[in-house]
């Protein structure tokens, strides 16, 4: 494994167990998963932006999932930040996603919690006591990510592109080597999936590395950078003149 790169996989196959199949199995009809991808060899360094694109089911938030060890790896070798995806056990998890950020769609915050509430509450979940040190750390992501001055905001009173925002406010509080991020403009308008793009580019020009789902192909035109195509069961990086035209 390179001791340099913040994720490596290799000759990596990902699964779904299915507990109705598992069932069928054990009466003896064969099969307890569904095979989504295989022969998954990656390399990422700090820094990176990579896009991974392909078809509705072709396996990118399988890839993700299994990066943030939602699902297990039980096939090839896989490093994330300095973790063994194959030796985590079910405790180890959130030390791995301390150490990550993760992005979704649909933002998943807390509806019920403005916007300091929500980075707070991460905060003290993932160990931090000090309040002066939590004021001042969700000033700084707040700021990174532009939406100083809307602490008290619920959710439901922010645009859509200013709740991924603080989405991303909440992947970065712990100083993340990695941000995993599954469709992050998927739910926005041209105008606020563009701040959302320039954000990550900032992000990236950080150090941070951004693997990153999208259908959008607008995306990789403003930030061209390595992308990865979910084909079939496999992942290939391809030559972004095929997709582009440039
Ligand atoms: N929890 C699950 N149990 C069983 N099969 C699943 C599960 N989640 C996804 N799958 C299957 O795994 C395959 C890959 O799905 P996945 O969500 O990774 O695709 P995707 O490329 O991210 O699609 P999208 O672009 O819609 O997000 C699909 O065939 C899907 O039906």
């Amino acid at each position: 494994m390179n001791p340099n790169a913040v994720i490596e996989l290799r000759d990596v196959a990902i699964f779904h167990f299915d507990d109705a199949l598992r069932e069928a199995s054990f009466r003896g009809n064969g099969r307890t998963s569904d095979m989504v991808l295989s022969d998954v060899n990656l390399t990422v360094f700090p820094g990176e932006l990579v896009y991974l694109i392909g078809r509705v089911g072709s396996g990118k938030s399988s890839l993700l999932k299994t990066l943030y060890a939602e699902l297990p790896l039980r096939e090839g070798g896989g490093m994330v930040v300095g973790f063994d995806l194959r030796r985590m056990r079910r405790k180890d998890v959130p030390y791995l996603r301390r150490r990550i950020g993760i992005v979704f769609q649909d933002y998943q915050l807390l509806t019920d919690r403005n916007v300091f509430q929500n980075l707070h509450f991460v905060l003290k979940a993932t160990g931090w006591k000090n309040e002066l040190q939590i004021r001042s750390k969700i000033a700084e992501v707040l700021d990174m990510v532009s939406l100083q001055n809307k602490e008290y905001k619920m959710p439901f009173q922010l645009s859509g592109g200013e709740q991924q925002r603080l989405a991303i406010a909440r992947a970065l509080l712990n100083n993340p080597q990695v941000i995993l991020a599954d469709e992050p403009t998927g739910n926005l308008d041209p105008a606020a999936a563009d701040g959302i793009m320039q954000l990550f580019a900032s992000i990236v020009a950080r150090g941070c590395a951004v693997l990153m789902s999208t259908h959008n192909i607008s995306n990789i035109q403003q930030y061209p950078s390595r992308t990865l195509r979910f084909h079939q069961g496999k992942v290939a990086e391809i030559d972004l003149h095929s997709i582009l035209g440039i």
